[in-house]
C-alpha cells in the first residue's frame, strides 16, 4: 500500500514530529503540504492530512489544498496537534473530503506545547514519548483497515 503523510508544522513542528512517527509506522512518503501538488497524489492508495490548530482551524494552507484536491474514491487519514489536544474544526475537515468523494478511514489528534501566554501550561513537553506511541498505535490500526477495505 503507498502512502503519503502531508504535513503543515508551524516553528515548533509537533505535527511534523506526530507525522514522522506515523510515517515509519506506515512507511508512508512524508511532505510538507507547501511541497505538494495535488496531481502528485494519484499514485497513493493512503493519504495522511496533518496539521497544527491555529486559531481553533487547521492551517490555512491545508484547506487549500484539500480544496484542491481532485482525487474520488481515496482513503484519508486525518490528524492534528494542538494547545488544548483538540481537533477543533475535525466535523468541517471530514465534510470537506467527504465532498470531495475521500473516504476518512481514521483521525488521530495530540496536544502540542504552546504556552507563550500562559496558556496550556499543562501541554508542556508535548507531544511526548506517550503521544507518539499512542500516534504509532494508530498507524498500525490504518493499516488492518485500509486492507481491509481495499
Ligand atoms: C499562532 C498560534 C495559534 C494557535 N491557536 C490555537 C488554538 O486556537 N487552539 C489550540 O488548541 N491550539 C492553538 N495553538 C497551539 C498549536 O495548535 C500547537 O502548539 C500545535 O502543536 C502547533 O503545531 P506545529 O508545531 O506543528 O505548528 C496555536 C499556536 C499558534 C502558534
Amino acid at each position: 500500500m503507498k502512502t503519503i503523510i502531508i504535513y503543515r508544522s508551524g516553528r515548533s513542528m509537533n505535527t511534523q514530529k506526530i507525522a514522522a512517527a506515523m510515517a515509519e509506522v506506515l512507511g508512508a512518503d512524508l511532505a510538507k503540504v507547501e511541497d505538494v501538488k495535488p496531481e502528485m497524489l494519484s499514485g497513493y492508495d493512503l493519504i495522511g492530512l496533518g496539521s497544527g490548530i491555529y486559531a481553533s482551524k487547521i492551517h490555512r494552507r491545508m484547506f487549500k489544498f484539500i480544496k484542491r484536491m481532485p482525487l474520488r474514491d481515496k482513503n484519508v487519514f486525518i490528524f492534528c496537534t494542538s494547545g488544548s489536544g483538540e481537533f477543533k474544526n475535525k466535523a468541517l475537515v471530514e465534510a470537506k473530503l467527504a465532498a470531495k468523494g475521500c473516504n476518512v478511514i481514521g483521525d488521530f489528534n495530540c496536544p502540542g506545547e504552546f504556552s507563550p501566554l500562559g496558556f496550556n501550561l499543562d501541554k508542556k513537553g508535548h507531544p511526548n514519548e506517550q503521544d507518539f506511541a499512542d500516534a504509532r498505535k494508530f498507524s498500525a490500526g490504518l493499516l488492518d483497515k485500509a486492507s481491509l477495505i481495499s
